[in-house]
C-alpha cells in the first residue's frame, strides 16, 4: 500500500501516488466499455472486440481535497490470456469484479474468479462486486438480490453499474478510489471507512441507482 506525501500539489491539492487497480471478469461483460464511460464519458456501441493481452489507462479522482490516482488496468477476459492477467494481481490494491447482468454464466463463474484472486493478489486488496449492463433490463437473467447475496457471502461491496448510461460508474470507481485513500492517510485512533455504508447512502441519494 502507498503512503501519501504531504506536499501541496501545484492545484491545491496534495501529491498522491498511484494506485494500482484492475478490472477482471469474463470476455464480454463490459470491462473495456466500464473504463471508457468513466475515462471519457461515452460508450462505444456496435459490434464487441475482444480486448487482446492487458492496458492501462491513469485517472485521477478527487476524495475529500485529495489527489488519488488510479492506474486502471483493462484485462482480458478470455481464458487463454488468463496466466498474462494473473501476473498483474501480485501489485493490484483494488479488483473490480464484472459479471454480466443478461448472462447467468458470467455471474456462475464469480466463484471461480474470486477464488483466482485469493491465489494470486494480496491478502488486504480491495475487491469490489459489479453487475454491468442493468440497462438491458429485457434480458436480466441475474437477480440483483443474488448479486447483493453473493457479495455479503465473500464479504465485498456490490453494486449493480451500466457502461451504457453510464448508472453507477463513477460510484464505483469513487468508492474504490476513497477506500485506498482512507488507508493509507486515515489516522489509526478514526473511525474506518466503511465502503459498504458509502455505497449504500450514494445509491440512495440518487434515484437512477434505486433499484426497485
Ligand atoms: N447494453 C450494454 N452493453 C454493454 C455494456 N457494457 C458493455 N456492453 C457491450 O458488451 C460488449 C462487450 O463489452 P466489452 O467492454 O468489450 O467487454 P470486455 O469485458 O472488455 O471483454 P474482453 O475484452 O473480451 O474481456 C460490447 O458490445 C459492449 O458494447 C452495458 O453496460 N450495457
Amino acid at each position: 500500500m502507498g503512503s501519501y506525501t504531504t506536499g501541496p500539489g501545484g492545484d491545491g491539492y496534495n501529491e498522491a501516488l498511484l494506485h494500482k487497480t484492475i478490472l477482471v471478469g469474463d470476455s464480454g461483460v463490459g470491462k473495456t466499455s466500464l473504463l471508457v464511460q468513466f475515462d471519457q464519458g461515452k460508450f462505444i456501441p456496435g459490434s464487441f472486440s475482444a480486448t487482446v493481452g492487458i492496458g492501462f489507462t491513469n485517472k485521477v479522482v478527487a476524495v475529500d481535497g485529495v489527489k488519488v490516482k488510479l492506474q486502471i488496468w483493462d484485462t482480458a477476459g478470455q481464458e487463454r490470456f488468463r496466466s498474462v492477467t494473473h501476473a498483474y494481481y501480485r501489485d493490484a490494491q483494488a479488483l473490480l469484479l464484472l459479471y454480466d447482468i443478461t448472462s447467468k454464466m458470467s455471474f456462475d463463474n464469480i466463484r471461480a474468479w474470486l477464488t483466482e484472486i485469493h491465489e494470486y493478489a494480496q491478502k488486504d486488496v480491495v475487491i469490489m462486486l459489479l453487475g454491468n449492463k442493468a440497462d438491458v433490463s429485457s434480458e436480466r437473467a441475474v437477480r440483483t438480490e443474488d448479486g447483493a447475496s453473493l457479495a455479503r457471502e465473500y464479504g465485498v461491496p456490490f453494486m449493480e453499474t451500466s457502461a451504457k448510461t453510464g448508472m453507477n460508474v463513477e460510484l464505483a470507481f469513487l468508492a474504490i478510489a476513497k477506500e485506498l485513500k482512507q488507508r493509507a492517510m486515515q489516522p489509526l485512533d478514526e473511525p474506518r471507512f466503511q465502503i459498504h455504508d458509502y455505497i449504500e447512502s450514494q445509491k440512495k441519494k440518487s434515484s437512477c441507482c434505486v433499484f426497485s
